[in-house]
């Protein structure tokens, strides 16, 4: 069985330029599905609606139509490595969280044995990064935590909104490495959203491009990279392509 599934969900906001009835369509009819252990890149533009299908894939977001079907538990990893943690708490707290918040644990001191495993998965030593502060951690160890806090439930389905996005160039395809190698040993299927082709192409076996609020164009991300049909997914692999061409050239990573 699917662990997620979606079908014919739309989304519109009201937009609020004196006209009355105005709407921005931002999910527009879409239907996808992920099996167990399956990965799935969707890639879009600024404003294509990538976020809000986020939030009506999790559930925190009602659909003006269609329907989400989700099995098993869920993880989450957000865009921002700065606000998704809270800052008072040290890492072992955080990443502790979902044990004692679904009640899978009572004390944190229960916690250890998953939290040094889920650290570990994450390639973070967890005697050096347990006790500090999420202040005391560069952006790709922040979200490196977050995805440890996200697989220590060992969820059959990851959900991540731009995960890379605010990371340097360097750092970005080795966080991304790590999504999906940990995603595969904890068996979880992952989905994720973000601007950058490149990185789904590295690391995902399925590749939507979204435009408007629609899927465009879908397909095993080998093909999608190798012969894409669309001119925007023919667009977005260029530009990135250009992308990271100059800063091979400028600062040789
Ligand atoms: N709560 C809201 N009220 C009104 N309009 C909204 C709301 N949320 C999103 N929108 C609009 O819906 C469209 C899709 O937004 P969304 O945030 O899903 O895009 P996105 O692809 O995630 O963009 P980005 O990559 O810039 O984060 C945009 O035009 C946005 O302005």
């Amino acid at each position: 069985m699917d662990c997620l599934a979606a079908s014919h969900l739309s989304k519109r906001f009201p937009v609020r330029d004196g006209r009355s009835g105005s709407f921005v369509q931002a999910v527009d009819d879409i239907s996808l599905s992920l099996a167990p252990g399956e990965s799935l890149g969707v890639i879009g533009t600024s404003g294509c609606g990538k976020t809000t299908l986020v939030r009506l894939l999790l559930g925190l977001l009602r659909p003006d139509s269609g329907t989400v079907t989700r099995q098993g538990r869920s993880g989450f990893v957000g865009q921002d490595p700065y606000a998704g943690l809270c800052p008072a708490m040290p890492v072992g707290r955080i990443v502790a969280e979902p044990l004692l918040f679904s009640g899978l644990a009572r004390r944190l001191r229960d916690c250890a044995p998953q939290v040094e495993e889920a650290l570990a998965l994450v390639r973070l030593d967890p005697g050096t990064y347990a006790p500090r502060l999420p202040s005391q951690l560069s952006g790709g160890e922040r979200q490196r935590v977050a995805l440890a806090r996200a697989l220590i439930c060992s969820p059959g389905l990851l959900v991540l909104d731009e995960p890379t996005s605010m990371l340097d160039q360097e750092v970005k395809d080795s966080v991304a490495d790590l999504i999906r190698d940990a995603s595969a040993r904890r068996g979880a299927a992952f989905l994720m959203v973000t601007h950058d082709i490149l990185l789904a192409g590295r690391i995902c076996g399925r590749i939507c491009v979204m435009d408007h609020g629609r899927i465009i164009e879908e397909g095993p991300a080998e093909q999608i990279m190798t012969a894409p049909r669309q001119p925007l997914t023919r667009d977005l692999i260029r530009i990135g392509s250009d992308v990271k061409s100059y800063w091979a050239e400028r600062y040789g990573i």
